[in-house]
């Protein structure tokens, strides 16, 4: 008696406890109210970041929304974003893997990193090979690639937008491996496409495409011979697979370099130069990061560009008359490129940073609170997830009242830049501690392609059976990483010398 009496007075006095301490505990974020079980998940068709863009424009910059279960903070200025993740990197710096990414085992390496120890790690190994510096030392990897690329274009132009995905996947391949693709059927390349698929299918987080449990976590807790669990049986096997996939990577590297015959590559270096400053089994998940971060997002980058050159002949133009005009004072008979020509070609740097507005590759990204903390008045509890809407920045009608056209003229004489102070080469590629580790690789890769592709080729629309334009449709696939959906264009070299270029540059590379 005198226990149960004992227990009774300690939930007691728990439950006061509790009460005072949320009485006194500074409000929460409000979540905008929502009727239905779904919360605000958007409809088919509808992108998320589109409808938080427009609702913070009534509810301001920092609202909460709910989808299903889950209430989450959204950010969607760039005061504010700087104000979470700059000012106060060290509360929201976490990131939690989705469910499904979670079991299938993709959580480890950086993107996805909990322990805080791994994460500085895994950031200062990409950073040792990424960073402006040490990019240096891959100018020549880039330049063999994309010339690759521009012959394949050459000998297939139709294909364009499919051969677009092995630019940037052969880049990374080499950079963190060391490895040089040989074809489109080269079984290194298949796998690293196959790891970056299942990667952005176990991230989705819509309803059409993704895995309920992303959303009802809880879901992983039962059984699997219950119906609707093969999730469970999906994930097992993708980690098995991952786990063996980063395995052969890394363990390919290891040999070469104790048998002395390793490339240079950012493995080579931490396994060969670096030896005993990194664990191990970190390395063998970071390094598939380098595609896994770098394939999909620099590929839509690419593909945005071709359809924005479909769809705008005049900035196509515009750029190379540019181009034109540099490459017959400065660089007669060979192609451009980032290091050499950046500075001698505002319209191409302002095209490119266009593209990144105009469609940028991960319109959001997502962090969590580490710890309590209040913003403005209202509390965000430890494991709070944020949105971090970068779309409602670049798509902000007050700052570009046509924000829906391509406009490279816009960032022209920089006022622009000096007054919105929010760069899109800055701002498509995150904020703090979290910015992504291939920014400066992308923007390298991006002008390089974009301006080697320029002076090759003519992008046109395509015409109809009676000879008239087809004007394709600016339509995007919605995922973590979104991406124009096939359309049609034409791409022709633009004359007989810009072939030769191509061919001499195949024959320097041999
Ligand atoms: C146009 C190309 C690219 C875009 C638009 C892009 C964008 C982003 C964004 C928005 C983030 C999240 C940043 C944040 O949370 O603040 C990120 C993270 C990341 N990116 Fe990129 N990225 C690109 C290319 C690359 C490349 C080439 C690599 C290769 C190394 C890469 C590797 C990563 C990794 C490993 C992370 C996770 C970093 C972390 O969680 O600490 N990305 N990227």
């Amino acid at each position: 008696m005198d226990l149960f009496i004992g227990v009774a007075v300690f939930a007691v006095v728990l439950w006061y406890a509790f009460l005072y301490t949320r009485r006194h505990e500074a409000p929460r974020i409000p979540v905008l109210p929502s009727k239905s079980i779904l919360g605000h998940m958007p409809a088919p068709g509808v992108t998320i970041y589109e409808w938080l863009a427009k609702a913070s424009k009534q509810y301001g910059p920092v609202f909460g929304i709910r989808i299903l279960f889950v209430n989450m903070v959204t950010v969607n200025t760039a005061e504010a974003m700087r104000e979470f993740f700059e000012a106060r990197s060290s509360i929201y710096s976490g990131r939690r893997a989705p469910k499904m990414a979670e079991l299938a085992g993709m959580s480890e390496g950086v993107l996805f990193q909990q322990d805080p120890h791994q994460l500085r790690q895994g950031r200062k190994f990409l950073a040792s090979g990424l960073q402006p510096s040490a990019l240096k030392a891959y100018q020549h990897v880039l330049h063999v690639h994309v010339v690759h690329f521009l012959d394949r274009v050459l000998r297939a132009p139709t294909k364009i937008l499919t051969l677009v995905p092995m630019l940037p996947t052969g880049i990374a391949l080499e950079i963190a491996y060391g490895y040089r693709l040989k074809d489109e059927k080269d079984p290194f390349v298949q796998r690293a496409r196959k790891s970056v698929n299942r990667f952005i299918q176990a991230t989705a987080m819509s309803l059409e495409d993704g895995f309920i449990v992303n959303w009802m976590p809880l879901l992983s807790y039962l059984p699997s011979f219950l119906p609707g669990m093969s999730f469970k049986t999906t994930a097992a096997e993708w980690d098995v697979w991952s786990k063996a996939n980063a395995a052969e990577g890394f363990n390919t590297v290891k040999q070469d370099v104790a048998n002395g015959t390793a490339r240079p590559s950012l493995l080579q270096r931490a396994l060969e130069d670096q030896k005993g400053t990194y664990d191990e089994y970190l390395l063998m998940r970071t390094a598939t990061q380098v595609y896994s971060g770098g394939s999909d997002t620099t590929t839509s980058a690419l593909k945005t560009f071709v359809l924005a050159m479909t769809l705008y002949p005049e900035a196509q133009a515009k750029a190379q008359a540019e181009i034109d005009h540099h490459m017959a004072n400065k660089g007669a008979g060979r192609l451009p490129n980032y290091a050499s020509d950046r500075d001698d070609l505002p319209y191409v740097h302002a095209l490119v940073r266009e593209v990144m507005r105009w469609h940028m590759p991960a319109p959001m990204t997502t962090r969590t609170a580490t710890e309590d903390n209040v913003y403005k008045g209202y509390l965000v509890k430890k494991g709070t997830t944020l949105v971090v809407n970068m779309w409602s920045i670049l798509h902000d009608e007050d700052v570009f009242p046509d924000h829906e056209v391509f406009r490279p003229e816009r960032w022209l004489d920089g006022t622009l830049l000096a007054k919105f102070d929010a760069d899109p080469l800055d701002v498509a590629f995150g904020f703090g501690r979290r910015v992504c580790p291939g920014k400066y690789l992308a923007i390298d890769m991006l002008f390089t392609a974009i301006v080697s592709t320029l002076t090759v080729f003519d992008i046109r629309k395509a015409k109809d059976t009676a000879g008239n334009d087809i004007v394709p449709k600016e339509e995007y696939t919605n995922r973590a990483i979104v991406a124009p959906l096939p359309f049609p264009c034409v791409v022709t070299a633009r004359s007989d010398a810009a072939k030769q270029l191509v061919d001499n540059a195949m024959s320097a590379i041999a």
